[in-house]
């Protein structure tokens, strides 16, 4: 895309936004189909995904926009139910471009392999014999999926944990192996697993214990993204607050979500309010990233905050996110269900490590965006007010009644829906 900025499109009709994004994007009928005719996902595919199905279940897709990446502009396709998300993320997209939008880098995507040993008689000696069969065990590991090795992949290195050496139990000794797996472009969970299950026997010979685990990590701690932005405070005014109001409010909350876990996994939910609609919209597991991102966010033994907020020496607001992203663009669903596919190319990303550099932004975006909103108006002005059209419908409102009622519950400052289904009631007279 030439643009990610598209000034109003949130006034648009859908029919107005498809037309906007067919002359921006060249969108294929087949994508307006599966946009918005017909169920994206049709029964049969869906069948054959998971077991017991009985339907498809939908989810709004949104445009997450005015993304600036490394130069590039972004448009964000966003799956999720929650209102104002979309909003808030584009709502920073604006300013931090005006900024000189996000800067991103990533780690080589290494995915790790755990074996796990019990029963050795001498677990010391058992760790010296993989040490000193490391590269049998990377050839075996390798030889059982040589296509990702052709790809420029496969498992470049091993090491070795004792756990609880010395424990009087039976249950609790055991030898862990990592192997390290550089998985390309794919998540890589089922080329981790093959080749983990495939040198098990091997591990067993050589260490004469017994496998219990071949499974990969989804501490994915060598398959890093990480995102930054640099904002001046006058970017940052917003209705009677100084921009340096808002900047030492948003660094004031991340000190909040840093020292205390119970404000640390609220502030942690809104950046997965960024980063898990991206992850469901392009068909990546998000309990992968979910579960690797919490535990990355308490790698230094307390819970705490995954972005880093401060000031620079020229008083400019300073943000950063580092997480473990395991997504893929290809492999698993990203190109079987037919809005992944769409998505993927729409977000025009080249490589898993973009695609992962372009969510970690996002997610630093939908930070701030919460972040500026709690530190000076509070989230119910903006998120309620978006959210009330969502309780208009709850209350029973449908067509025009929806905009009428959500309007009337702002007015009355009253977005709940009891209050609605007497306002739906009263309509209806
Ligand atoms: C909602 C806003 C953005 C309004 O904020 P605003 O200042 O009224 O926005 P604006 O009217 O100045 O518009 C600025 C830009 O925002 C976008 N924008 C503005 N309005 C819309 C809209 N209706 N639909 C789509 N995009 C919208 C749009 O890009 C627009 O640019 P334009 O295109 O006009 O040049 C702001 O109040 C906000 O960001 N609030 C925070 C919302 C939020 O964080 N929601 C998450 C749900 S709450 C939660 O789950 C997490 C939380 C909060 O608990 C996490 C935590 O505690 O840390
Ligand atoms: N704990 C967990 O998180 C677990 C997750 N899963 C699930 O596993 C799925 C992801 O597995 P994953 O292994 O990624 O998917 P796939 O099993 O679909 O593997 C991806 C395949 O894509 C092909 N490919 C084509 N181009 C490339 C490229 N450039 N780089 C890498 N591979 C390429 C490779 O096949 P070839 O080389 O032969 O062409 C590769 O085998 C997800 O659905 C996830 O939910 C499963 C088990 C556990």
């Amino acid at each position: 895309m030439d643009t990610s900025r598209i000034p109003g499109f949130y006034n648009m009709t859908v029919q107005e936004r498809l037309e906007v994004l067919s002359r921006l994007h060249g969108l294929q009928d087949e994508d307006i189909e599966n946009l918005i005719i017909d169920s994206s996902l049709d029964v049969g595919t869906a069948d054959k995904m998971i077991e017991n199905v009985i339907g498809t279940f939908e989810l709004p897709l949104g445009l997450g926009l005015n993304f600036l990446i490394n130069g590039k502009e972004y448009v964000i396709p966003m799956a999720i139910e929650e209102a104002s998300v979309v909003a808030s993320a584009s709502h920073i997209a604006k300013i931090v471009r005006n900024a000189g939008g996000f800067t991103t880098e990533s780690t080589e995507r290494v995915m790790i392999g755990q074996i796990q040993v019990v029963g050795c008689s001498d677990f010391i000696l058992a760790k010296e014999e993989i040490l000193q069969n490391k590269s049998v065990l990377l050839e075996a590991a390798n030889n059982a999926y040589p296509s990702i090795v052709s790809r420029g992949g496969g498992a470049e290195d091993l090491d070795v944990r004792i756990l609880n050496e010395g424990s009087d139990s039976v249950y609790s000794q055991m030898l862990i192996i990592h192997l390290y797996i550089n998985t390309c472009d794919a998540m890589g969970a089922n080329m981790i697993n093959t080749m983990v299950e495939s040198i098990a026997p091997l591990v067993e010979e050589i260490t004469k214990g017994k496998v219990y685990l071949r499974i990969l990590s989804n501490y994915a701690d060598r398959c890093l993204a990480k995102a930054r932005c640099v904002i001046s405070p006058e970017l940052l005014q917003t209705g009677d607050f100084s921009g340096e109001e808002v900047r030492d409010g948003v660094i004031h909350a991340y000190q909040f979500a840093a020292s205390d876990p119970y404000r640390a996994v609220t502030h942690n939910k809104g950046i997965m309010n960024g980063i898990d609609p991206i992850v469901i919209a392009t068909g990546n597991d998000w309990r992968a990233v979910e579960a690797g991102a919490h535990a990355y966010a308490a790698r230094n033994g307390q819970y705490s905050s995954m972005t880093n907020w401060f000031k620079d020496e020229n008083g400019n607001l300073v943000g950063e996110l580092e997480l473990p992203m395991s997504v893929g663009t290809v492999g698993g669903a990203t190109r079987v269900h037919p809005l992944a596919k769409f998505s993927l190319d729409l977000l025009g990303v080249k490589s898993a490590k973009e695609l992962a550099e372009v969510i970690v932004a996002v997610g630093l975006a939908q930070n701030l965006g919460a972040l500026k909103a709690l530190a000076t108006d509070g989230i119910q002005k903006g998120h309620m007010a978006l959210h009330s059209r969502s309780v208009a419908i709850a209350a029973g409102a449908t067509g025009e009644m929806i905009d009428i009622i959500a309007q009337e519950l702002i007015k009355e400052k009253q977005i709940r829906v009891g209050k609605a289904k007497e306002l739906v009631e009263q309509y209806k007279k």
